[in-house]
């Protein structure tokens, strides 16, 4: 334990922790032979209906035998906000597709041992004991020579829909990278390096990620990249599975173990919340086919993703009852009163309401108001956080010196301190080049959420104080 850690240093741990970890995973499997054979039929040509073709991957398939399957594909199209719907850009991405009725693949991802590889670095909340990844085949794609597919994220098809996994066949290829960002990081997966160092065995090259992450297709520039892609559900797992905590995530339960002893900290209580990394799957604002029972959590929490999943866990082990839930800020822009935060456990029930105005009215009715206080949980009597921090720094004095704190005035609204800040308000992005999914979502669309952990105040239940401090 950092003995000499300040309040500054574990909000900072806090805050670093929701932008440090990998969210996906890739490796090589190794196959059988005969597991590498797929049947496909043309789906335009006429004439074709009904016969189908063999391509075996497991020798090194002949350029012409590719090209051929190539030529059985159709254009493949993504979806696009802008276009309410599917389209086709081939200079947004140029690709070829096959549909999961006309083509059947030899190989079983789960029998293969590469969902048992994936789900541990996938399922990541504490509340996934006792949940499996379910895969459901999406396409078959094949990258030609000059193919690629710019920017964008996986559309979710369902609330439980987590992440996306894409095997790519043994076929010589160059170029075709799959790189992924999210925040201020990148990644590269490439698959042709990856089997180009496994030439000459039956493997397949695989990358699960959580498919609200961006991710391109770079160019590929000779040969066929082809690949299977899934999209990966949570359901509940036929026996129970275990899960080790991993270190990132005692750290986190560490730092706040040790805010909540300090009698300084929060003195009243209050919350501490985070914009969360991931989006998730919110049902369309004007989809009139949404129904939940209200006193169910908007996101189930076990389907919180990576980073996310890891600092609720420890909110979790450290006694706290963390929530996600949604932030809006209304009247930012000249209405009659002040801007205010709000948040709500559900999204906001908009109606028929269209108008900017009476839409602030309905999420002010519906939520709950926030006041900002510092990260000790205190309203600074005199200026904000950044201009005291600006004075410390130049007189030399330490957080917890000097000029007078104050509680929230209750009537204010209840302390919230931004660990990170939220995701802007609960929209999805839109515009063309905005946001863009493989394929256009008819129920659901990510949308930014935010997890609130309530900070018990001192006396309270769930807050016991280090004895040996003043108060
Ligand atoms: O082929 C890949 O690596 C990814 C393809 C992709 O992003 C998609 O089909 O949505
Ligand atoms: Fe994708």
């Amino acid at each position: 334990m950092p003995g000499m850690w300040t309040t500054a240093d574990h909000i900072d741990l806090l805050r670093r922790s929701l932008k440090t970890a990998v969210p996906y995973t890739s490796g090589v499997q190794a196959l059988r032979k005969e597991d590498l054979g797929l049947f496909y039929r043309s789906a335009q040509l006429e004439e074709e209906k009904g016969a189908a073709r063999y391509i075996d991957f497991s020798e090194g398939p002949s350029e012409e035998s590719l090209a051929q399957l190539a030529s059985a594909c159709q254009k493949a199209t993504f979806g696009s906000e802008a276009a309410e719907g599917d389209v086709l850009d081939e200079e947004y991405r140029k690709a070829g597709k096959i549909d999961v009725k006309d083509f059947s693949a030899r190989l079983d991802i789960a029998a293969a041992g590469i969902l048992d590889a994936i789900a541990p670095e996938l399922l990541v909340s504490q509340d996934m004991k006792g949940k499996a990844l379910r895969a459901e085949m999406y396409k078959l794609n094949v990258y030609g020579p000059g193919s690629f597919f710019k920017a964008h994220k996986d559309t979710p098809r369902g609330d439980n829909m987590l992440g996306s996994l894409v095997v790519v066949l043994p076929t010589r290829h160059e170029g075709g990278a799959l790189t992924l960002s999210q925040n201020e990081s990148k990644w590269v997966f490439d698959s042709a390096s990856q089997l180009q160092a496994h030439s000459g065995s039956s493997v397949v090259a695989y990358v699960a990620f959580f498919s609200d992450v961006t991710h391109t297709v770079e160019p590929v520039t000779a040969g066929y990249r082809v690949t299977l892609t899934y999209n990966l559900f949570v359901t509940p797992a036929s026996a129970p599975t275990t899960r080790i905590t991993p270190p990132p995530e005692l750290a986190c339960e560490t730092s706040l173990r040790a805010l909540l002893a300090d009698p300084k900290w929060f003195p009243k209580g209050g919350h501490l919340a985070f914009g969360l990394t991931h989006q998730y799957p919110m049902p369309r604002p004007y989809a009139n086919s949404y129904s939940r029972s209200r006193n169910q959590s908007f996101i189930d929490t076990a389907l919180l993703k990576g980073c996310d999943a890891r600092l609720r866990n420890a909110a979790v082990r450290a006694g706290l009852q963390p929530q996600v839930r949604l932030m809006y800020r209304i009247r930012e822009d000249g209405y009659a009163g002040s801007p205010a935060l709000i948040v709500m456990d559900d999204p906001v029930e908009i109606g028929d309401v269209y108008e900017e105005f009476d839409m602030d009215f309905e999420i002010q009715e519906q939520g709950t108001i926030f006041k900002e206080v510092n990260e000790r949980g205190r309203v600074p009597s005199k200026g904000t956080d950044t201009e005291r921090a600006a004075k410390r720094q130049k007189t030399g004095e330490d957080e917890a010196a000097a000029e007078p704190e104050e509680d929230a005035r209750e009537e204010d609204g209840e302390p919230v301190y931004w660990v990170t800040p939220p995701g802007e308000k609960n929209e999805a992005e839109s515009g063309y080049g905005g946001y863009m999914g493989n394929d256009y979502g008819q129920g659901f669309v990510y949308g930014h959420a935010e997890l609130f952990v309530r900070i018990p105040k001192v006396g309270e239940e769930g807050r016991e104080v280090s004895a040996d401090d003043d108060q």
